[in-house]
C-alpha cells in the first residue's frame, strides 16, 4: 500500500524464467524488463498477478479441485485431522477457528508446513515441530499437495538465496470459503469477513483462487480496498513481512483480507514461500540507499516471527 494504485499489474514473467539457471542473465534485455515491472508492483502496490510461471495448469486446476472435495465431507470426517498445538500447529480448523486481530474469520482451511524435525531450530522452532496431517479423503489430495508445494518451492539458488532463503521455509494454507448466505444466518456484516485484513509474514505469497469469485481486496495508500479479480492461468503474488524489512521498507507487505459475498463456496490455496527458518532478517546496503539512507528496522527473525502469529491466530 505505499501508492494510490487503482488496479494489480500482471507480469509475464516467462523471460525470467527461460534464463533462470543462465549465470549471464544479468546482461539480458528481457530478463531486464521482467526485474523492472517486478520492482515498480513491489514498490507501488507489493501485489501483481504472475503469468507464465511454468506451473502447470492441470495442476493448479486439480489443487483446487481436491480442496472442494475436501471441504465437502462431514465435520466428523474433516475433524479427524483437527489442528492443534502437538501437530505443530497442522492440521484443519473448522470456520471461525482462525482468529485475525482477534476476530474470528469465516473460513475453513487446512494448514502445513515444511516439517520441522525435534531439535531441528533448537529453542526457536520447538512450537512447529511436527509433520503434516493428510486426509484420508480425498485420497489424492496429498500427493496433489507435494507435488504442488515442491513445484513452488522450486530450487534455483542465487546470492539472494542461497544466503536468506537457501533453505527456505514453506507453509501451505487450504482454505474455504462458505457462500455468503451459509456463513450465517443472520446476514450480519461482520460475519462476512472471509478473512480480517492481515500482512503475510514471509517472502512472497502464490494465491491459488477460483476463477469465477472475486473476494480478495487488497489495501491502497488511501485506504480504498482494490479486488484482486481473478484472472484464469494467473497466481496473485503479494510480498510479506519479511520481504519489507530486508527492503528497508522499499516494498511493502500489503493489507489484504478475504470476503466471499457470492452465495457459492470459494476455494483458495495459499503458497507462502518464506526464508531460512532461522535467518536473521535485516535492511540490506543496497534499500537503506535506496530508501534515503536511514534504517527503518531492526533484526528480525522469520520464525520467530511465525511462532508468535500461530500462537496468537489460534487461541480460544
Ligand atoms: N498465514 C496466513 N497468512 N494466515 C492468514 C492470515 C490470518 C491470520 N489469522 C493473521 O492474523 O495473520
Ligand atoms: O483467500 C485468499 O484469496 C487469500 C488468503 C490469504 O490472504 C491468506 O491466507 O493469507
Ligand atoms: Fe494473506
Amino acid at each position: 500500500m505505499s501508492t494510490d494504485f487503482k488496479s494489480i499489474p500482471l507480469i509475464d514473467i516467462g523471460p525470467l524464467l527461460a534464463k533462470c539457471d543462465d549465470p549471464d542473465m544479468g546482461e539480458d534485455p528481457g530478463v531486464a524488463e521482467v526485474v523492472r515491472q517486478l520492482d515498480r508492483a513491489c514498490r507501488e502496490a507489493g501485489f501483481f498477478y504472475v503469468k507464465g510461471h511454468g506451473i502447470p495448469e492441470s495442476l493448479i486446476k486439480k489443487v483446487r479441485t481436491s480442496t472442494r472435495e475436501f471441504f465437502k465431507l462431514p465435520y466428523e470426517e474433516k475433524s479427524k485431522i483437527k489442528m492443534t498445538p502437538v501437530a505443530g500447529y497442522r492440521g484443519y480448523q473448522r470456520v471461525g477457528e482462525n482468529i485475525t486481530k482477534g476476530v474470528p474469520d469465516m473460513h475453513e482451511a487446512i494448514d502445513c508446513y515444511r516439517e520441522v524435525r525435534q531439535g531441528m531450530y533448537g529453542d526457536l522452532g520447538k512450537v512447529m515441530e511436527g509433520c503434516n496431517q493428510w486426509p484420508v479423503n480425498p485420497p489424492d489430495l496429498k500427493p496433489i499437495m507435494e507435488e504442488y508445494v515442491s513445484l513452488c518451492t522450486g530450487g534455483s539458488p542465487n546470492e539472494f538465496e542461497g544466503q536468506r532463503a537457501g533453505d527456505p521455509f514453506w507453509v501451505l494454507r487450504i482454505i474455504g470459503y462458505p457462500g455468503a448466505s451459509k456463513a450465517n444466518g443472520l446476514g450480519t456484516p461482520e460475519n462476512d469477513i472471509g478473512c480480517g485484513a492481515h500482512t503475510d509474514y514471509g517472502l512472497l505469497t502464490l494465491v491459488n483462487q477460483d476463477d469465477d469469485i472475486t473476494a480478495l481486496q487488497v489495501k491502497n495508500l488511501s485506504g480504498e480496498w482494490i479486488s484482486a479479480v481473478p484472472i484464469p492461468g494467473t497466481f496473485v503474488c503479494n510480498i510479506g513481512d519479511m520481504l519489507k524489512v530486508w527492503s528497508n521498507g522499499l516494498y511493502d507487505s500489503t493489507l489484504h483480507r478475504v470476503i466471499n459475498s457470492c452465495p457459492r463456496y470459494r476455494v483458495c490455496v495459499a503458497y507462502f514461500y518464506e526464508p531460512n527458518f532461522d535467518v536473521p532478517v535485516e535492511p540490506l546496503d543496497v534499500c537503506v540507499r535506496r530508501t534515503g539512507g536511514t534504517r527503518k528496522f531492526g533484526r528480525a527473525c522469520y520464525g520467530e516471527h511465525l511462532v508468535s502469529k500461530v500462537q496468537t491466530n489460534f487461541v480460544e
